[in-house]
C-alpha cells in the first residue's frame, strides 16, 4: 500500500451509540484516506481492550451475512462500553486491503466456487494485502504500548508485537457465524490461520494457535457466539 508518513489527526467529536457515548477522532493518511479512533474512558494505566477493525462496507453498514465483520464491530463497541474503557481503530482497508470493487469481484468468484483466498489470488492479489503500520502509528499517537487485542487473527497480534506494541492478551471475538459465512469462516481458519474455535482454557495451552502465532497472549476466557 502506498502510504507515506504518519497519519494526521484532523478532527474529533463525540459519537453517541446505543452502547455508550464514545469519543471519535479522524486521522488522515497521505493517500487521502480517513481512519477513525473510537474510544471511551482513560486509555492510560492498565492495558485497555483494543479492536483493530478493517473496513467492510457490506458487513459493517449493509448487514451482509457473507462475513462476520458487522457482528464483530458491534460486539467490540458493546464490550468496550461495558468495560467503560477501550478503543476501536476503524481502518479503511476495505476487502483486506484490495478495495470495495475488487472485494465484490472476489465475491463473484466465490459465488462460482472459489474460496476467499483463491478468489483474491485469481484477481492477482495476495490473500491479505493489509498493512498494520497505520494501526501502530495511531496507537503510538494515543500513547498506547500495551493492549488487550480483540481478534482471532494471529497475524494482527504478530504485526503489533513486531511493531513495538505488546499484546498482553488476545481476546477472542468469535461471533456472527451463519449459513452464509460458514465456508468463508472455515477458509479463514484453514488458510489464514484464524483461531475460531477457542477451547476451554485448561486444554488450550498448546493447541488452537497455528505454528507461527505467538500463542501466549491468549485470553483465558472463551469467545462468545
Ligand atoms: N478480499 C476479500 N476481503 C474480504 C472478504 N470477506 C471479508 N473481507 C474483508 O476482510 C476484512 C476483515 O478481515 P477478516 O479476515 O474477516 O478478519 P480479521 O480482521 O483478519 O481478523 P479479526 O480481527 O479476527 O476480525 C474486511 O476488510 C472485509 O472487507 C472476501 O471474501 N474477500
Ligand atoms: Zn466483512
Amino acid at each position: 500500500m502506498a502510504r507515506k508518513g504518519p497519519p494526521r489527526r484532523l478532527a474529533q467529536a463525540k459519537l453517541p451509540t446505543p452502547f455508550a457515548v464514545f469519543d471519535m477522532a479522524v486521522y488522515q493518511t497521505e493517500d487521502g484516506k480517513e481512519h477513525l479512533a473510537i474510544s471511551i474512558g482513560d486509555l492510560g494505566g492498565l492495558p485497555p481492550l483494543v479492536r483493530i477493525h478493517s473496513e467492510c462496507l457490506t458487513g459493517d453498514a449493509l448487514f451482509s451475512l457473507r462475513c462476520d465483520c458487522g457482528f464483530q464491530l458491534e460486539h467490540s463497541l458493546q464490550r468496550i462500553a461495558t468495560e467503560g474503557r477501550g478503543l476501536v481503530l476503524y481502518l479503511r482497508q476495505e476487502g483486506r486491503g484490495i478495495g470495495l470493487a475488487n472485494k465484490i469481484r472476489a465475491y463473484a468468484l466465490q459465488d462460482q466456487g472459489h474460496d476467499t483466498v483463491e478468489a483474491n489470488e485469481t484477481l492477482g492479489f495476495p490473500a491479505d494485502a493489509r498493512d498494520y503500520s497505520l494501526a501502530l502509528d495511531m496507537l503510538f499517537d494515543l500513547d498506547l504500548r500495551r493492549v488487550r487485542l480483540m481478534t482471532n487473527n494471529p497475524r494482527k497480534v504478530d504485526a503489533l508485537q513486531s511493531g513495538g506494541v505488546e499484546v498482553v492478551e488476545r481476546v477472542p471475538i468469535v461471533c456472527g457465524r451463519n449459513p452464509h459465512n460458514e465456508t468463508y469462516l472455515t477458509t479463514k481458519a484453514d488458510k489464514l490461520g484464524h483461531i475460531l474455535n477457542p477451547l476451554p482454557a485448561a486444554s488450550r495451552a498448546n493447541s488452537a494457535a497455528p505454528p507461527d502465532s505467538p500463542g501466549s497472549p491468549d485470553s483465558p476466557d472463551a469467545g462468545d457466539s
